[in-house]
């Protein structure tokens, strides 16, 4: 049963067991019904098993679905996928490819019953998609970022209640991400519509999710709001080693275009200051950092004749050795840990050991 059996408003309740030959899963969340839920894990962690949970792809019968009111699965209850009201966004945009952009729409406001209220408005989809001018091309003609902002666009003209998407950047390449990433985020401001977002890059995560579920080998690790748990990504997938932290914007220079941020620790009240080159923020603004380990080096002395700005006092809390043999030391500073990646001769020059207090210096800080 749920722990929760009574309906709630927000609330996904997903309560899902997934058996195959050689993999067991078991999903028990309560997800808020708003906002972007990221699901995050390594490759065969059950990512996509959770969504074919919520979809009503994994039929065992124990499981239960719940959708604000709505009961998608319990017991002798089963509301197949294509009545769940909810549209999926895939890896590879699957459009049709004799149709095209226009044909490929019409075909998802085709589906969408007449009865059925229409919750988001199609002009503003396509404008905000920016494919007015796509609409007589097809698919084959278009770059893979053009695809997938039909393939969105088009999954939101079936009116979903809610959207699924599993990995929808994955197939593309830097550049085509970059271009995708600020429609994703207009996504989540202009349109009240959860979406559950399946991925496993921490930036992507980082950047777009309010909540993030984290997945090991079919075991739910965390379910917490983004905010509380960005310690998470820091156990990169990827060899990129990187700290990622929440912060918000104290002061903004004009004079040298900076902002001034605080970092947020929930277990001190000791906050860390930074100052990074932009002038897009106001005083007040949540934003999310990410600190690559290559960009932070140590000294045991504050240097005073740096062009550095940000020097922080600290402790060596851990010393480890990545896959290209460098070292990567965590330092505490004020309760936040921050990763400096330095060679093996720094360690032995500078006599680095656990508790020894050190400076960090930071190079670059990437505003996510
Ligand atoms: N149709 C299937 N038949 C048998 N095993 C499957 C099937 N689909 C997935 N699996 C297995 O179930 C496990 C979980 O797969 P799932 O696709 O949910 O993981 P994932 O976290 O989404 O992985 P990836 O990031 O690689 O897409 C994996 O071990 C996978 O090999």
């Amino acid at each position: 049963m749920f722990s929760n059996p009574l309906p709630n408003d927000h609330q996904l309740l997903i309560n899902c067991r997934v058996k195959r030959e050689q993999f067991t899963a078991q999903f028990n969340l309560n997800l808020p019904a708003q906002g972007i839920t990221a699901i995050y894990g390594a490759s065969g962690s059950g990512k996509t098993s959770l969504l074919r949970c919520i979809a009503g792809l994994e039929k065992h019968t124990d499981n239960q679905v719940q959708f604000l009111t709505q009961t998608w699965q319990h017991q002798q209850v089963f509301m197949p996928t294509e009545k769940r009201n909810l549209a999926y966004v895939f890896q590879e945009a699957s459009l049709f490819s004799h149709l095209n952009v226009e044909q490929n729409l019409h075909y998802a406001q085709k589906r969408v019953k007449k009865q059925k209220k229409q919750i988001l408005n199609d002009k503003k989809i396509i404008e905000l998609f920016k494919i007015e001018n796509l609409l007589t091309q097809f698919p084959a003609t278009l770059s893979g970022g053009e695809k997938q902002r039909v393939a969105i666009a088009r999954a939101l003209l079936s009116q979903p209640q809610l959207l699924l998407m599993d990995e929808p950047l994955a197939s593309l390449d830097n550049q085509h991400k970059n271009e995708i990433l600020p429609y994703l985020e207009t996504l989540k401001r202009e349109f009240n519509i959860p979406i559950i977002y399946v991925s496993h890059s921490a930036d992507e995560v980082a950047r777009l999710a309010d909540h993030l579920v984290v997945l090991d080998k079919g075991q739910i690790i965390s379910s917490k709001p983004l905010k509380e748990s960005l310690a998470y990504l820091n156990h990169s997938l990827v060899d990129d080693h990187a700290i990622y932290m929440s912060a918000h914007v104290t002061e903004i220079s004009q004079t040298w275009q900076q902002i001034k941020v605080a970092v947020s620790s929930s277990a001190s009240n000791v906050t860390s200051h930074l100052w990074l080159s932009d002038n897009n923020y106001q005083v007040g603004d949540e934003i999310r950092l990410k600190i690559q380990a290559k960009d932070v080096s140590i000294s045991l002395t504050k240097a005073t004749d740096s062009s550095i700005q940000n020097i922080l006092a600290g402790v060596i809390k851990q010393i480890t050795t990545d896959k290209q043999n460098m070292k990567l030391i965590s330092i505490k500073v004020n309760q936040q840990i921050f990763l400096a990646q330095v060679s093996a001769k720094a360690v032995e020059q500078l006599s680095l050991a656990i508790e020894k207090k050190v400076f960090i210096q930071i190079k670059a800080a990437a505003l996510l």
